[in-house]
């Protein structure tokens, strides 16, 4: 990374016995899309309201371009803000509303008509400058909301669950509008989410938290298909796990064996001999053939269909229970309750995930 917009080193908070923020360190690249994820807990808003100065730290530092700004008010980090807990001022109109931080700046009046005229058109909401609040769905008020964060151009914009109240699918278009507007403009976000589908589609970088640290960060595709450890491949998207006992490993190819079944991982973690070490196996990456066609047998227990894909969950003798995700419009095998099936997989498909 070149020289980080903004440096957190060692941030630690701690509210009684709970570490909210446990010796966290991360460096945001200037323009990077970057997501906080984690499950309810895990100090995503706690991380958050620290960049912003909404809360002191109890160790640790907070550097913007090489500047220590850790005792720094929020008002003087001139950063933009969409957080759940900060609404609209429902006496002021939309205008008003996003004037308001040129205002506190005291920017000239003509210098603020044209701001605000700009971050409203930004979010396509030009023609309802003059209503208030009240009058506006949901989704529009969001969208004020960011105009409102983005109107002073500000060099960082946080936001916390922007749109956690928004129905889905209106959420999802918010997604590509967020995005392409992240795009056009080149301000740093910083996103808070726990919702793994909206980290996905949206982030350059995702950091996964538990637990007040991280855990594993990343861009989506190397976090969805080389999760570090069960954590990360169970939060993000779905697995199955299977334990092995490790034979030799010799270069990239570990021979495993689990209840009777025997198998070939190509990784490239080092795995001693006699080891016992647990694989996770995206549902999608599991086949399903006729029987005899791949290499273990099952037993279809139960089919979800959910549209592009169906979900079904086989059952091998000695392996237990697996789920398997394929697309519907392959259609040279159409799994039934009952049905005996055979599964495999590639070698490269298992991760060899680490114990922590
Ligand atoms: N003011 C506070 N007083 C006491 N404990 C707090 C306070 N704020 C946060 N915590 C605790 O710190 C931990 C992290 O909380 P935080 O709100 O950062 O989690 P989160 O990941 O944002 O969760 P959510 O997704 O539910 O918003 C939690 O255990 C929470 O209970």
């Amino acid at each position: 990374m070149t020289s980080p917009i903004l440096s957190i080193n060692d941030a630690v908070k701690t509210y009684g016995s709970i570490r909210a923020l446990d010796q966290v360190n991360l460096d945001v690249a200037e323009g990077e899309f970057l997501t906080l994820l984690g499950p309810s807990g895990s100090g995503k808003t706690t991380l958050l309201s620290a960049i912003a100065g909404f809360i002191k730290m109890d160790g640790g530092s907070l550097t913007l371009r090489s500047e220590d700004i850790t005792n720094r008010p929020p008002e003087h980090r001139d950063f933009g803000m969409v957080f759940q807990g900060y609404a609209l001022f429902p006496t002021m109109t939309v205008r008003e509303n996003v004037g308001f931080p040129l205002k506190v700046r005291k920017k000239p009046a003509a210098e603020i008509q044209k701001k605000v005229n700009d971050a409203l058109e930004m979010v396509q909401m030009g023609a309802f400058a003059d209503r208030m609040p009240s009058q506006l769905s949901g989704g529009q008020q969001q969208r004020i909301a960011l105009a409102r964060a983005m109107s002073f151009s500000p060099q960082v914009l946080l936001l916390d669950e922007p749109l956690s109240a928004l129905d889905k699918k209106l959420r999802a278009d918010l997604q590509w509008e967020l995005k392409a507007l992240h795009n056009q403009l080149g301000v740093t976000f910083i996103y808070v989410t726990h919702d793994q589908d909206e980290a996905l589609s949206m982030s350059d970088r995702i950091i996964i938290l538990k637990d007040g640290s991280i855990q594993q960060q990343g861009d989506p595709n190397t976090l969805y298909n080389r999760p570090r450890n069960k954590f990360v491949a169970d939060f993000l998207g779905k697995s199955n796990f299977i334990d092995v006992t490790v034979g030799a490993q010799t270069g990239t190819t570990l021979q495993c064996a689990a209840k009777g079944v025997a198998f070939n991982v190509e990784t490239d973690t080092h795995n001693a001999a006699g080891s016992d070490v647990k694989l996770a196996l995206r549902p999608e990456r599991l086949k399903l053939g006729a029987p005899g066609e791949e290499f273990l047998p099952a037993v279809v227990k139960q089919v979800s269909y959910l549209g592009e894909r169906c979900q079904v969950i086989v059952k091998h003798e000695t392996l237990g229970e697996m789920l398997i995700s394929c697309p519907t419009w392959k259609t040279d095998i159409t799994p039934v309750a009952g049905l005996a099936v055979s599964i495999g997989w590639d070698p490269d498909a298992p991760v060899v995930l680490s114990e922590d």
